[in-house]
Formats: structure tokens, sequence, C-alpha cells
């Protein structure tokens, strides 16, 4: 292992590398966005290489397909795949009953349509993922750029009919310009401290013309993988109810990491 991986990133490596045991032979397979799910994409790379794992992926973005096809990785689009076996992604928060916010990255609308046509749905995550409440981290909107002031300005009524704190939302922007999601729509970020009632705000914010998704994901994710950086990691189930503890073995990663340049 480098000396400088950090401790986060070990951590979000020792998820990734227990998620990928659930990869079996054959399967269609959601590859998620962000930090910790490239990870994932890097170890499941190694297996195809390594040990010749027959997968299909269906990436959820562009930067995703571009890692999955560079590690090896098949990869095709939803509608070629058409039901997946199972979608590993990562996650801004999860609470306790397994919600999520998720978008941090903009790739929230693909993300929800891969985990939605998915037989299962695994979170990957560092310890620091994990709130109480939803709501600390700003809840991502996805809306279309026509007239995307007056769905902002929509939204906000709709916050503050709802009566949820914050109630201030804004537009993400990369540098000066507006930020572009792959599917050519603008992000706008709700920042809300904490969310009391996330079914009900899911539901009430699609409802608003212009507004293409949420970063809410309610009752879609099945288990979630907690790493740690010394790499312990804690496996939850929500629909077992179960919980188990495993390690994760840092040797097992070094053509991994060689392939990061380290
Ligand atoms: O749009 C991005 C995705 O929802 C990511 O899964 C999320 O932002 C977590 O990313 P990271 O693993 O980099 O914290």
């Amino acid at each position: 292992m480098p000396a400088e991986l950090s401790p986060i990133d070990k951590a979000k490596f020792a998820a990734a590398k227990r998620a990928v045991d659930f990869v079996e032979d054959g399967m269609r397979v959601g590859l998620g966005t962000g930090s910790t799910a490239a990870w994932m994409v890097r170890c499941l790379g190694e297996l195809v290489r390594e040990e010749g794992l027959r997968i299909t992926g269906v990436p959820t973005s562009s930067r995703t397909a571009d890692l999955a096809r560079q590690v090896g990785i098949t990869v095709v689009g939803l509608d070629e795949a058409k039901w997946l076996d199972l979608t590993i992604d990562g996650t801004d928060e999860f609470d306790a009953n397994l919600n999520l916010i998720k978008g941090g990255g903009g790739a929230l609308l693909q993300e929800k349509i891969v985990a939605t046509a998915s037989d299962q749905m695994i979170v990957i995550a560092d310890a620091a993922k994990e709130v109480a409440q939803l709501g600390a981290f700003p809840l991502p909107v996805e809306v279309v750029p026509f007239g995307w002031q007056t769905t902002k300005a929509l939204i906000e009524e709709t916050l503050v009919s709802l009566d949820v704190l914050g109630r201030s939302a804004s537009l993400r922007l990369n540098g000066q310009q507006p930020f572009i999601t792959d599917e050519g729509n603008y992000i706008v970020d709700l920042h809300l401290n904490r969310i009391g009632n996330a079914r009900q705000l899911a539901l009430v914010v699609n409802q608003i013309p212009g507004v293409v998704e949420n970063g809410l994901f309610i009752d879609i994710c099945d288990v979630v993988i907690i790493g740690q950086g010394d790499g312990r990691v804690e496996l939850r189930d929500i629909n077992r109810g179960t919980v188990e503890h495993d390690r994760i073995d840092f040797v097992d990663a070094e053509n991994i990491f060689a392939d990061l340049g380290d």
C-alpha cells in the first residue's frame, strides 16, 4: 500500500473490495460514480483481467464508462442490458434505513435509473457518510436548463410550504458556468440541514415542472458496506436485518495501486 494513500481512501477501497465479492460470473452490473465507486470499478477490472471474471457493466456516467473501459470491463448501455443483477455505488449520506442522498458528483439521474433497474443495490461508503438524519449534505436536484430560475423559485416555495429547515437553493457551478450533467441538465443544490420526511420531500420536489430527478434514494439500497482505514468492513443488509463484520487485506491491492501509477 503506498504511504500517500489517505485513511479515507483506504476506507473506500476496503468497502469497494468487499463489495466485488458479490459479483458473480455472467452478471450484469451497474457501475456507480464517484471516488468510492471508482475503487470498485478498479477492483472489478482486476478480477476481469486476472481471474477471467465475465461481466457486463452498465456505467452511470461518462466518467465511470471511461474508467471501466480502461480497466477492461465490457460496457453496454442500460437498454442493451435491460435488467441488472446488481448495482454497486457510493453515496453522499446514508441513514439507518439505508435511505441515501446522492448526486454530489452530479450523476444522480443515471444512478437512480440504473439502481432501480437492478435486483440489488449495494452502497459502499466510509463511516463519515452515516448520518442520524439525512440533509446535512446539500440535496442535489437535477433541473432542465429551460426556465431553471423559475424552477428553482418553485422548489424554494415548496420547501417553505413543507416547512423544511434551511430552505436555500443554489445553482451548482463549474467555475463561472452552470455545472452540466451527462444528460445536459443543471443541478440545484438544496441546503436543508436536515430532512424530516425524506419520502415526502422526494415525491413533492419531483412534481415540480422542470425538475428531472432528485438525489434522495428511498427504499432503493439493500446493503451498505462501510469501510474503515484499517481494513475493517461492516455489512448491513436491510432486508435480512443482518450485520456482518469482515476485514480486507490491503496486500491484495498491490496491482490496483500499481495501475494508479504509485
Ligand atoms: O453523483 C455522484 C454520486 O452520487 C456519488 O456516488 C456520490 O457523490 C459519492 O461520491 P464519493 O464516493 O466520491 O464520495
